[in-house]
């Protein structure tokens, strides 16, 4: 298959990690194109990837594939800018939480194919996921064309467009809350009298570790969390109290709170 034109509309961090992805991926930067609001923005992309940058006309006109990769919010404003230079036959695809294909089928020209994407920022480093939904009049064809496009960036999965929210929550958000816990965790060992810098690279190895072994040796976390758990020794110690805090029920509730946020924006847009 040959290398499409990619235009990012809206090359923030989302966009930038794949943009940034993509090029890693071996996609060469004359195949690229982004969209900013400001100027400045524009000289630091084209700096650090070699990227061109080109009005929103420009970027319909000229790409194969259209990224939307602005905020929901501002997405409306954005396919008004498209509409009127969109050439039957370009591919758009979403990154944006929330938002329905038919909110881009209904700003677009009728028959427009629209798939709705949600990836993560793991994208910068080859070890994103991917959701992949199709709307109403993307083939096979254009989820083959961004399957293309997301492989490279890490691993991709299709789900329904109804399952998206679930998922924004889950994997879209998810690098978060990983953050988050790595960051009490090494809050906990300067706690508990370590120099930071050694709890930082503790932490940090603990997590890819556990992260490898969690992907590779194919076991439930059950099975891999019990053969860390000694009898009467320091790790049950930990858990009772984790259990006592409530971070299970905390988890549900966070991601459930994620997905019922999703669903919000959408509401708000539409
Ligand atoms: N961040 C994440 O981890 C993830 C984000 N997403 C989705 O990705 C999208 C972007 O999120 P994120 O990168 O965090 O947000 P950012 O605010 O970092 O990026 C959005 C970018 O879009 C630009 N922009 C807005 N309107 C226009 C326009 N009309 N033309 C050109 N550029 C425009 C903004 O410009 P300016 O700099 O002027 O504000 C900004 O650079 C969202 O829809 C989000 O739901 C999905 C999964 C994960
Ligand atoms: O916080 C957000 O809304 C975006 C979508 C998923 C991750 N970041």
């Amino acid at each position: 298959m040959t290398q499409q034109t990619v235009a990012m509309l809206g090359t923030g961090k989302m966009g930038e990690a794949v943009l940034a992805g993509l090029l890693r991926s071996g996609r060469s930067a004359d195949r690229l194109l982004v969209t900013v609001r400001r100027p400045a923005r524009g000289a630091e992309l084209t700096e650090k990837y070699g990227v061109t940058v080109v009005t929103t006309a420009e970027a319909a006109e000229r790409a194969d594939v259209l990224a939307i990769g602005t905020k929901p919010q501002d997405a409306g404003a954005l396919l008004d800018e498209i509409r009127p230079s969109l050439a039957p036959g370009k591919l758009v695809v979403s990154l944006c939480a929330g938002l329905p294909t038919s909110f881009f089928a209904t700003r677009l020209p009728e028959g427009t194919p629209v798939i709705r994407v949600m990836t993560n920022t793991p994208a910068l480093v080859g070890q994103a996921m991917t959701a992949i939904s199709p709307g109403a009049h993307a083939t096979d064809e254009h989820l083959a064309v961004a399957e293309q496009m997301f492989t490279p960036l890490g691993a991709t999965v299709r789900v329904p467009e109804s399952q998206q929210d679930a998922v924004t929550a889950l994997s879209g958000s998810g690098p978060a809350y990983f953050y988050l816990i790595a960051e009490a965790m090494i809050e906990a060992g300067v706690l508990l009298g370590l120099p930071r810098q050694v709890a930082h690279e503790l932490i940090v190895q603990t997590a890819i570790g556990s992260a490898t072994m969690l992907r590779d040796s194919g076991d439930h976390p059950v099975k891999l969390r019990e053969a860390v758990t000694s009898p009467a020794g320091t790790t049950i110690a930990a858990v009772r109290e984790l259990e006592k805090h409530g971070v299970r029920a905390a988890l549900l509730d966070a991601l459930e709170a994620a997905r019922d946020r999703a669903r919000e924006i959408a509401g708000q847009a539409l």
